[in-house]
């Protein structure tokens, strides 16, 4: 490293106060509030193989707990969930709260001169928090690199408590009354921030959040990712095998592109267009269908898009009334940028809003109104084999949620085994979609969309609106996409199936549906 670099970097290491690593936490389990500085801190429990058998907490202030925000989370949703929320105004409750900021102990490993190892958990919380400069009990904090390190320590100025029994019933009491609104506030600005730089193709279609029922932000441990992340064992074709259309010119027919469906290599594989065949061709096709002999080429087939002047490619009532996949153009095509056959690989192209509902956790919602046919966004996450989705599965345990999303949407047609399948796990990280709750009479759909006809493993979901949805409607699709008319004859993708008879094998909780429509089948995943 440059000279130049190296005192820049020391002398920014020297600057900033040290934080904690997120993987040397267990849990937040206690907040607090000094009355002095209204300043809130969080107890944190170390991780670690601790020799006395006594784990060490320590008190941390937000700006500490910089990158470990999603513990702080983690640990205000369980106090919301299981205690009503504090008061609006700051009530005195303690001599704790006259309490100055503690000075870090890292930096000067001082501690009450009165501490001793045999004080009852009530008394010394109490205690330790009048004192100036305790922060840490069972250790000393110490700062390396930037990072807090934790020493266990029985020395007779460490404050020492029994783990087992901490925090007290006291501090968790006052906990529940004591208000956190700067976490709150500083995950709210977490959350927008990782929002604003969610990639759309549009400038104006940002994704945004709010919350009129509780202080609860979607969770921070949900990693926001503008592509789908292929994790081991899965395969996806690579470039070679893309095959672009070669007859189709930007400048044919009506100048965009592919609109003679026979030529198109794209179109190879799209739904034939039954209306459109004269006679002769009629046997042919029949022919073909019956045994997939002969040029699929001399049949015209269905175009997916159609041009709405005010909201851009619309879906075809064909495709979204039935379940077929969508092929569309790609890179190596000679269509043309402006080729009607390119929507979803654009990307998003309206706003979306996650917000909290009264009864379904979050949900999503777009602030302008949709028309039937427009293209929302799509389901994105790891891409996980099915083994590895089987394991999740079993390490979640029965009854967590379920963001898997399988791709078998070929899987009868081309004779592949289910565990050849892929999913898509959209738990830990994905797009605004993964907010979609489920209605038996929903106003989106998903439809498989493919760049790669010969890749019948990796494909993207897209969501498309299968109504007009006037403005700040919620948005949902069927879990269960059953397609009426097409039951049995083409599979399509879902949410992973709820097996009632493998609830013990960590199946998924068939959860009470809240959807409140007409048509509600009471419960999701059946
Ligand atoms: C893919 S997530 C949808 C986002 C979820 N609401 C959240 O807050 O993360 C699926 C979960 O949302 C909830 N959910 C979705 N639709 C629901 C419905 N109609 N009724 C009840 N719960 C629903 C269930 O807990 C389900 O397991």
């Amino acid at each position: 490293m440059a000279k130049l670099d190296k005192i820049v970097m020391d002398r920014l290491k020297r600057k900033s106060e040290p934080l904690v690593h997120p993987r040397q936490v267990s849990a937040v389990v206690c907040h607090r509030r000094l009355w002095s500085t209204q300043i809130e801190e969080y107890l944190v429990e170390w991780k670690g193989l601790w020799t006395s058998g006594h784990i060490p907490h320590s008190w941390h202030t937000l700006e500490e707990l910089e990158h470990c925000l999603n513990i702080v989370q983690a640990y205000l949703q369980k106090l919301i969930t299981t205690s009503p929320p504090p008061p609006p105004k700051f009530k005195r409750k303690s001599s704790e709260d006259h309490t100055p900021r503690p000075s870090p102990s890292y930096r000067t490993n001082t501690s009450p001169s009165s501490a001793s190892e045999s004080i009852h958990p009530e008394d010394h919380h109490v205690r330790v928090a009048r004192s100036r400069d305790v922060k840490c009990y069972n250790a000393i904090l110490t700062a390396k690199d930037g990072w807090f390190e934790v020493t266990e320590s029985s020395a007779a100025n460490v404050p020492q408590i029994d783990s087992t029994a901490f925090p007290t019933t006291k501090m968790v009491e006052e906990a529940k009354v004591t208000r956190f609104t700067s976490a709150t506030n500083k995950i709210r600005r977490e959350l927008i921030d990782r929002l604003k730089r969610i990639r759309s193709s549009k400038e104006d279609a940002e994704v945004t959040m709010a919350n009129t029922v509780d202080q609860d932000s979607p969770p921070l441990g949900f990693k926001f990712v503008d592509e789908s992340i292929l994790r081991e064992g899965v395969i996806k074709l690579d470039d070679d095998t893309l095959e672009g259309c070669h007859k189709c010119r930007p400048d044919m027919g009506q100048n965009i592109g592919c609109e003679y469906t026979r030529w198109c290599a794209c179109l190879e594989y799209a739904r034939v267009d039954e209306e459109r065949l004269d006679e002769r061709t009629l046997a042919l096709y029949l022919q073909w269908k019956e045994t997939d002999e002969g040029d699929p080429y001399q049949f015209p087939k269905r175009f997916p898009y159609r041009i709405d002047k005010t909201h851009g490619l619309l879906l075809n009532g064909f495709y979204l009334d039935s379940r077929h996949t969508i092929y569309e153009c790609n890179d190596r095509c000679r269509c043309g940028p402006r080729c009607k056959n390119r929507n979803v690989q654009w990307g998003r192209s309206v706003p979306l809003q996650i917000f909290k509902t009264k009864e379904r956790g979050w949900g999503l919602r777009c602030p302008v109104d949709l028309r039937r046919g427009q293209f929302i966004d799509t389901y994105r996450g790891e891409i996980i084999t099915s083994l590895e989705a089987d394991r999740r599965e079993k390490e979640a345990g029965f009854g967590k949620d379920s963001y898997l999303y399988s791709l078998d949407k070929f899987r009868e047609e081309k004779d592949l085994q289910e565990h050849d399948m892929f999913l898509v796990d959209g738990q830990f990280m994905g797009g605004p979609t993964r907010f979609i709750n489920h209605s038996c009479e929903p106003n989106c759909r998903q439809y498989a969309v493919s760049y790669n006809k010969h890749d019948f493993r990796v494909y993207d979901i897209a969501f498309f609106a299968c109504q007009d949805i006037p403005k700040n409607t919620e948005l949902t699709f069927d879990y269960m996409d059953k397609d009426e008319e097409d039951e049995d004859e083409d599979q399509h993708g879902s949410q992973r199936q709820a097996n009632p008879n493998d609830v013990s094998e960590g199946g998924i909780k068939p959860v009470k549906c809240r959807c409140g429509s007409k048509k509600c089948r009471k419960w999701l995943w059946m």
